[in-house]
């Protein structure tokens, strides 16, 4: 998978088909709100995956939240395919996981 920096315009419709992320500094970020016994496999899975994909995102865990943000080291901190890509497969992992995507902050 190429680490090309993504326009605007396909970012843009990347994220119609990933409901609650959203940009924020340069990087695609979503919460998942999940409950505290549910966290930790839920970031096992996605870890796996993550090193399935050799693709890492920046993970705080804060309560029942885990939050992700992720952007292409490789390709000077743009966001590329990789990320669109392990943005979705997160996404996947949570509804097996009993995490529910949490709205944008307007904030
Ligand atoms: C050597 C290894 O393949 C690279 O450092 C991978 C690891 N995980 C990564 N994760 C992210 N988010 N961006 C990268 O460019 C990246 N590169």
């Amino acid at each position: 998978m190429p680490a090309t920096p993504l326009t605007d315009d396909q970012i843009a419709k990347a994220l119609e088909g990933l409901p609650g992320w959203h940009v924020e500094n340069g990087e695609l970020t979503a919460a998942y709100k999940s409950g505290r016994a549910d966290i930790v496999p839920f970031y096992a899975a996605v870890a796996a995956a993550e090193d399935e994909a050799d693709h890492h995102a920046r993970v705080t865990i804060l309560y029942g939240t885990i939050s992700f943000a992720l952007n292409t080291h490789d390709a000077g901190g743009a966001i590329t395919e990789k990320d669109t890509a392990l943005a979705s497969t997160i996404a996947a992992l949570a509804a097996g996981h009993d995490a529910t995507v949490t709205a944008r902050s307007t904030g």
